[in-house]
């Protein structure tokens, strides 16, 4: 059972008195591999496929950018698949506890392309010449008045034919099917070893740090900001993976 490994998430199994806002800080950091996986439906799946999609998207002399990397899963998917010459993984995040120890999983990784990784703000990054854009469920945790910006920046950024892969926690329109998907979510967190009072303390972490929208909501944002077509490529209840390319 992962809950007895070392590295197990027990961050919120405790009563706590007073529930702090969600940050990726450094406990955060030690527990987020077990964290991550048990917490999002389709993880291991998402982050094997952006492989096959670096494989089959990246274009010699270009750049394949991770935004929001954490620990760097989608940049060493990434670049155990591309097969091409000439081309650099851009990993970014703005937690310096997630930078430090993605740059050690990096420099243990011995992978043909380079890659370079940096504290920093999404909102801050230059863009250019990409072939692919990651944007693996980190959206979520930025401001809804600044994503739009984001998404821009991006399309610009891209090449022509390159493409946006964007996984986030999602909501519904319809109540009964949100409720319905919510509660599935919480089965599936159970099951993974998580208790009630884990499942309620960490929903109260993320109140007002993690923004789940509609899927209409990313898909009138992504046309919006020029991609012509972006739907869904993956979906496990509330957790859905959307690919946009930007057109030849
Ligand atoms: N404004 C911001 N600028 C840069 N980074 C940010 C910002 N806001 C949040 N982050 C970073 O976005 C990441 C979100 S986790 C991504 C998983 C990863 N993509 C993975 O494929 O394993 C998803 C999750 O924990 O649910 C964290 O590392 C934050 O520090
Ligand atoms: O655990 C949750 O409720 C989530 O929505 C997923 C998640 C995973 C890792 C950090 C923050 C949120």
């Amino acid at each position: 059972m992962p809950i007895d490994k070392p590295n197990a998430d027990k961050l919120f199994s405790e009563p706590m008195k007073q529930i702090d806002q969600f940050t990726f800080n450094k406990s955060v950091v030690d527990v987020f591999p077990d964290m991550i996986k048990r917490s999002v439906p389709g993880y291991t799946t998402i982050i094997g496929m952006i492989g096959d999609l670096a494989e089959r998207f990246t274009q010699p002399n270009t750049r394949c950018y991770d935004l929001g990397c954490s620990l760097g899963a989608a940049t060493l998917a990434m670049r155990r698949r591309i097969g091409v010459d000439g081309c650099e993984i851009v990993a970014i995040d703005n937690s310096q506890a997630m930078i430090d120890q993605c740059s050690k999983l990096i420099a243990r990784d011995h992978g043909a392309t380079h890659v370079d990784v940096n504290c920093q703000d999404v909102l801050d990054v230059h863009i250019s010449n990409a072939s692919i854009v990651v944007l693996n469920f980190t959206l979520q945790f930025i401001a809804q008045e600044h994503r739009h910006t984001i998404l821009k920046n991006i399309y610009r950024g891209l090449n022509p034919g390159g493409v946006l892969i964007m996984s986030e926690k999602v909501a519904f329109e319809d109540q009964s099917h949100h409720e319905l998907m919510i509660d599935l979510y919480h089965s599936f967190k159970k099951v993974n070893g998580y208790s009630d009072l884990e499942i309620s303390q960490k929903r109260e972490a993320l109140e007002n740090v993690l923004i789940p929208e509609t899927l209409t909501q990313h898909r009138q944002r992504l046309k919006a900001c020029g991609f012509a077509d972006a739907d869904v490529w993956f979906q496990c209840f509330n957790f859905a993976s959307i690919i946009a390319q930007k057109p030849l």
